[in-house]
């Protein structure tokens, strides 16, 4: 009898979490039993950030213990630095940040044996910490490059939020900027085992350690079915341009077969619970730059597509045109996902050395039957 086989693995649990419940009936995520939208209403984004490392949010002290022990990272690392910078100009910022996270790992775990390498859980709470803070500093650093920029030092003073748009961009937006941006990074931080958080926990349960985990995570993000659609929706945008194009636009792209980027999803087939939070800040972008032509595009997109197959946006429709307005190149758009994704990518990593099995599933072989090497004989 054919094992019964899964393709894509849709419709498999594949083992269970506590971190976050995506439930596709009610519309709803929950971190660690908060609703996401509540958290993006109220808390900065390293409080969600501690949250889904320790399954709380953070008291005042374990918050100020969060800033002491995070803001010292928000430098960009000479070496880091180097290792971009000997990259093409006009590498993919994704190979940037993964280029970047190898070799935080590989500085921070030079001179351990193999084996030693996967480290503690105290160590792993701590290498999660550095990432989340080191990050906006290579993200910000790579849209300055593009543009001929040298980096900007950080400023402890600041936010989560407000010091990565000032590494970006060396001034501090309007607070409704700041407040859009944290919202984007907390509704992107976490969600169940999508397919690269999937990537990082596979990797997590061979033993190896929590950068490889990271940096394979990375290479799963980019592709356009997955965090790659953010910056592939603002393609779309500049290429159907107006409102009024968007009708032809979509006609030929559906007659080409092509899919389009900010729609659908695996798991929620009525709408992403993500996407009314998102659309919000997106509106409020939207107002302060007064740019209502960019909302018109928006609506017409949506309604269009929904009325045709019956397809919602995913959190990356309103995301990519988020992002143009804050002044983000669109390249940088899913550099800033994976800023975002390393909590949720750690917290899973470190709750799959707390409780690992080897993930090795089974393929059904449908290949060629056995047969025999022309020439071979049995001796
Ligand atoms: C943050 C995130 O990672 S969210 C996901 C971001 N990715 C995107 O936005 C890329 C565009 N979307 C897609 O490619 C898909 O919707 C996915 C990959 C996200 C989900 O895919 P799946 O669950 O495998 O659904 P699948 O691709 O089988 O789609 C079912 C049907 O809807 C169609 N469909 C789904 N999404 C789209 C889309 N965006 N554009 C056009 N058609 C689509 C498929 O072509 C398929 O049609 P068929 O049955 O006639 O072949
Ligand atoms: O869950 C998924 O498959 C993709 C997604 O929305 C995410 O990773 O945020």
């Amino acid at each position: 009898m054919n094992p019964q086989v899964h393709p894509g693995l849709a419709g498999v649990y594949a083992d269970a979490t506590a971190i976050s419940r995506v439930n596709p009936e009610t519309n709803s995520l929950l971190y660690r039993g908060y609703p996401v939208q509540q958290l993006a209403d109220t808390q900065p984004f390293e409080a969600v950030a501690w949250l889904l490392w320790n399954g709380d949010l953070p008291t005042a002290d374990e918050l100020a213990w969060l800033h002491a022990n995070g803001r010292p990272f928000r430098s960009l690392a000479p070496e880091v630095r180097a290792a971009i910078d000997a990259l093409p100009r006009d590498a993919h910022p994704m190979d940037e940040v993964r280029t970047a996270v190898s070799i935080i790992g590989a500085a921070e775990t030079a001179g351990r044996a193999l084996e030693e390498t996967a480290g503690t859980r105290a160590e792993n709470v701590a290498r999660s910490l550095r990432l989340f803070a080191a990050l906006p500093a290579i993200v910000a650093y790579g849209q300055r490059r593009r543009h001929g920029l040298e980096p900007i030092a950080p400023d402890e003073s600041l936010t989560y939020a407000q010091n990565f748009l000032w590494m970006t961009h060396g001034s501090l937006p309007d607070p409704v900027v700041v407040d859009a941006f944290n919202r984007s990074m907390i509704l992107y931080a976490e969600h169940s085992f999508n397919a690269s958080t999937f990537t990082a926990r596979v990797i997590a349960s061979t033993l190896s350690d929590l950068y490889s985990a990271v940096v394979g995570a990375i290479g799963a993000l980019k592709g356009p079915l997955h965090g790659g659609a953010n910056e592939m929706v603002m393609h779309t945008f500049d290429e159907i341009g107006a409102a009024d194009n968007v009708v032809p636009w979509l006609e030929r792209a559906l007659a080409d077969k092509r899919k389009i980027m900010g729609f659908g999803h695996r798991v929620y087939k009525h709408g992403d619970s993500r996407v009314p939070t998102m659309r919000a800040a997106l509106g409020d972008l939207v107002e302060h730059y007064v740019r209502p032509d960019l909302l018109t595009l928006y609506e017409a997109l949506e309604a269009a597509f929904v009325e045709r197959k019956g397809i919602y946006p995913n959190l990356d429709f309103p995301s990519g045109p988020a992002y143009h307005l804050m002044g983000f190149d669109t390249p940088t758009f899913t550099p800033l996902f994976v800023a975002a994704r390393v909590t949720g990518w750690t917290a899973h990593i470190l709750e799959q050395q707390a409780r690992n099995a080897l993930i090795r599933p089974l393929a059904a072989y449908d290949g060629v039957a056995e047969r025999s090497v022309p020439g071979w004989t049995a001796s």
